[in-house]
């Protein structure tokens, strides 16, 4: 199967089927393995953990550019220290499709080393 970092998001008919069963554990499995599903919920996340609220609004800015870019939107639990990250996709009835996943694949290429530059807060 093609790299989800790599894809793009469709907006089609196709793009609001859910995910085989089959399709969505492998994908799950081999490329997102720090992404949990939940079955009742239809929906992915994560948990990112950061040392400031300095670092983790710069990731939510992040993300809210690969929310755009793409045009498919997780919602957010943002605090101090954390930010969750959940993927449905509303127009399937909250259902995990592609889309859902090249996302996730997307946020997982945001690293935070700690290095915002020289005059970033610690
Ligand atoms: C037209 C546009 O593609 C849709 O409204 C998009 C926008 N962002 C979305 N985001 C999410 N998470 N699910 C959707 O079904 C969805 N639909």
């Amino acid at each position: 199967m093609e790299q989800l970092a790599s894809q793009q998001c469709v907006h089609n008919d196709d793009s609001k089927k859910p995910l085989e069963d089959e399709t969505r554990d492998s994908l799950l499995k081999e490329q997102l393995p720090e992404w949990n599903y939940d079955a009742d919920k239809g929906e992915v996340s994560r948990k990112f953990k950061f040392k400031n609220y300095y670092h983790t609004m710069a990731f939510v800015n992040a993300v809210a550019w690969i929310a755009n870019k793409q045009a498919h939107h997780p919602d957010l639990e943002v605090s101090y220290g954390h930010c969750l990250v959940r993927y449905t996709t509303h127009d399937a009835g909250n259902s995990l499709c592609l889309n859902d996943l090249i996302c996730a694949a997307h946020i997982d290429t945001l690293e935070d080393n700690g290095n915002f530059g020289p005059n970033f807060q610690d």
